[in-house]
């Protein structure tokens, strides 16, 4: 018998490449989005994986919802991916980030609790836990958030945590750096610089705006990123891990590299925008993913410049086939 996984918020980025993953091996996947009717699924459809899919009306932050799908589906693994993913958008909309990254992960938990279900539970964290990170961050680094998301985050982080402790869940949290695929909307630096690189090596304008190029992350490349997530919930035990490539970099460095990609100096064509910067923003966030190796057998095998052609890749790939429609 095939294994079923259940992915709340199927349609982003993650969900989407981590049912293209599980699919692959053997899995049955079911998918939760608000209003399935309504939903538009285009990442899905990007990946051919549309009709493959499972997909249940459900709001991740409504108790009864997630308690219904998850008794109707019984699943094997659970993986949270649901809630509001950017960190400048949680500035604008702090309550409605901290309900959906909080609500979901409580109402999961509490939810396999109180069926009595062996399901694995997995929880997506993220880097913003650590604030600030003067040595590279590990799984016992202290939790320093500065954004609405990062408090969220390292809120559900312990819902979690303390479900596993108290009834003996099979729950763990990955927390992820930042990773990226042309699935990413521009809402994100990453794909918002090779999208108006492309745009500028098209002659559709002539410039770039941009906020704050002065901090450091570690870029990693999502699709391997989803596989850490899977391997979390096949280990021995549940156990958190920090999920990263282990090299930090400048965003600078990411924005010429990309120019360079499509045989642009960037200099000349980035302008830098006030309005883009946050209230307080991370300077720079580095990672130790030693555990992950040690215990999951899961390194990083891209970075930086990896990512950035295959981002580029993707993003011309993606232009041409528009052009073909
Ligand atoms: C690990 C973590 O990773 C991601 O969060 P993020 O790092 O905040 O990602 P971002 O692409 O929004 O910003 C990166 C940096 O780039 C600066 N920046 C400059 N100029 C623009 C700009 O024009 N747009 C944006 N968005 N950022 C800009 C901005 O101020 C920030 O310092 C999410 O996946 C999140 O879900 C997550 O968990």
């Amino acid at each position: 018998m095939s294994k079923k996984a259940l992915i709340f918020g199927i349609s982003g980025q993650d969900g989407s490449l981590l049912a293209a993953h599980l699919l692959k091996g053997g899995y049955a996947i079911h998918g939760t989005s608000r209003d399935k009717e309504l939903g538009i699924f285009a990442n899905l459809q990007r990946l051919g994986i549309r009709d493959r899919v499972a997909l249940h009306s459900v709001d991740p932050a409504d108790f009864g919802s997630v308690l219904r799908v998850i008794s109707e589906t019984t699943p094997d693994e659970i993986y949270n991916l649901a809630s509001q993913s950017s960190v400048g958008l949680s500035f604008d909309q702090p309550i409605q980030t901290l309900e959906s990254t909080i609500f979901s992960a409580h109402n999961i938990v509490d939810s396999v609790h109180r069926l009595k279900l062996s399901s694995r539970v997995y929880n997506a964290c993220s880097s913003e836990c650590f604030g600030n990170t003067d040595l590279p961050a590990d799984e016992a680094t202290p939790f320093s958030p500065r954004s609405p998301y990062g408090v969220g985050k390292a809120a559900a982080f312990w819902t979690v945590a303390n479900y596993r402790d108290a009834y003996g869940l099979f729950a763990c949290s990955g927390l992820l750096f930042n990773h990226d695929s042309p699935l990413r909307p521009q809402r994100f630096v990453t794909r918002k610089i090779v999208a108006g690189a492309a745009d500028i090596a098209e002659k559709k304008t002539d410039s770039l705006r941009i906020g704050n190029l002065h901090i450091s992350r570690d870029f990693g490349w999502a699709p391997e990123y989803v596989e850490a997530m899977a391997m979390m919930l096949r280990a021995d035990a549940p156990e958190d891990f920090v999920i990263a490539t282990g090299q930090t970099n400048t965003l600078e460095s990411f924005v010429r590299e990309a120019f360079s990609y499509f045989g642009l100096d960037w200099e000349r064509h980035i302008d830098f925008d006030e309005s883009l910067l946050r209230p307080i923003d991370l300077k720079c966030n580095s990672a130790n993913p030693a555990k992950a190796k040690r215990i999951l057998g899961w390194e990083a095998k891209l970075f930086m410049k990896d990512v950035v052609r295959l981002l580029a890749d993707g993003e011309l790939d993606y232009r041409a086939a528009k052009a073909r429609l």
